[in-house]
């Protein structure tokens, strides 16, 4: 009877999960698409970025409420990356972001400043969502502006939390806990963190050349001097037998996060577990790609392909049907 429950559910979502495909193999929609305002075409927003487009597209799958919030939090998120990031990069000072910081306390207290602050607005004052993580990322942009290198791994993770880790904790609140589930809340958070930490070291290690192509090394100096590398071997972009091993491991830690992330998955709303463990897998698989490409992300851009993409859409909706259980709220 379940089975049969979940397979009309299936069908039923069909024609949602066929744009999802369709989009996914033709051009990201516009970043408005789904927040039903007539604005202005900010379409530089999502034109070039494949992880928030898939985890935006992963939301076609959603409720529409729960999808129009998920879309303003990421808008916000990827405005704020294009200010370090983006073509007005070097006209960025520390005083810019700091305008920036009291435009978002302004559009949490209700006063947007545009239309697209005017949709986060609009979210918070729908969902308990918590303004300490989206100053923490507006914090680690500044970190950006100074740092190129990370002494450590403690120093690595903080970065992470900042620019990815903040992403999980915003969602959390829109994607909701399921009603049924007995994990603490703050374990689902802490899950959420993970996968905002696992997505940016795989990033990471996907964009090795082309971060030294930009002065940028976001690699644990500590570690890379163990393994007996240094700055100048990731500038020269050699792909040794000391560089294999040093992957391995960077590998293995990317992939413990997933792990720790995948045990909070269950945990969230029905709704909200198809998308999120649709992201996952797929960006997971990235960390196969850099194997499969031997280690070598100086001159190659690991990406997992449309057919292992399209794939992983029934898998993780397999997957999004298993909810809380007793069993699986003792493990965390
Ligand atoms: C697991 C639980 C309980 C909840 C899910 C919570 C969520 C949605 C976490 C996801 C966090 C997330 C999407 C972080 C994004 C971080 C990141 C690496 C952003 C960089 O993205 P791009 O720069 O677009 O990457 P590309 O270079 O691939 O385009």
């Amino acid at each position: 009877m379940k089975l049969m429950t979940a397979v009309v559910k299936f069908v039923q979502s069909m024609p949602r999960l066929f744009t999802w495909v369709g989009i996914l193999s033709l051009t990201p929609p516009h970043p408005l698409f789904n927040l039903h305002l007539t604005l202005p075409l900010n379409s530089y927003i999502i034109y070039s970025i494949p992880l928030f487009s898939q985890c935006l597209l992963g939301t076609l799958l959603m409720t529409q409420e729960r999808r129009k919030a998920i879309w303003a939090i990421y808008v916000w998120c990827r405005r704020t990356d294009e200010l370090v990031d983006g073509p007005n990069a070097s006209h960025i000072t520390p005083m810019a972001l700091d305008r920036w910081e009291s435009r978002l306390e302004d559009l949490f207290q209700g006063r947007p400043y545009d239309m697209l602050d005017a949709a986060l607005s609009d979210t918070v004052g729908k969902f308990p969502v918590d303004i300490q993580p989206f100053k923490d990322m507006i914090e680690g942009m500044r970190l950006d502006l100074k740092k190129s290198r990370y002494k450590n791994f403690d120093e690595l993770y903080l970065y992470c939390y900042y620019v990815a880790g903040t992403v999980g904790l915003m969602s959390v609140p829109v994607m909701g806990i399921a009603p049924e589930s007995q994990a603490t809340t703050e374990s689902v958070y802490n899950a959420a963190l993970s996968l905002g930490i696992a997505n940016q070291l795989t990033n990471i290690l996907r964009d090795v050349g082309e971060d030294a192509r930009r002065g940028r090394v976001y690699l644990p100096q500590d570690e890379l001097a163990q393994a007996g590398l240094s700055d100048e071997d990731i500038f020269a972009g050699k792909v040794t037998d000391k560089w294999r091993n040093f992957m391995k491991n960077q590998i293995k830690r990317a992939r413990m996060f997933f792990d720790e992330a995948e045990k909070g998955v269950t945990q969230l709303s029905s709704a909200s577990r198809w998308p999120v463990w649709a992201s996952l897998l797929l960006y997971r698989q990235i960390l196969d790609e850099i194997e499969a490409n031997d280690y070598d992300s100086f001159t190659k851009r690991a990406y997992v392909s449309k057919a292992n993409k399209i794939t992983a859409l029934p898998l993780a909706y397999a997957r999004s049907l298993i909810g809380p259980s007793k069993i699986s709220s003792k493990v965390l």
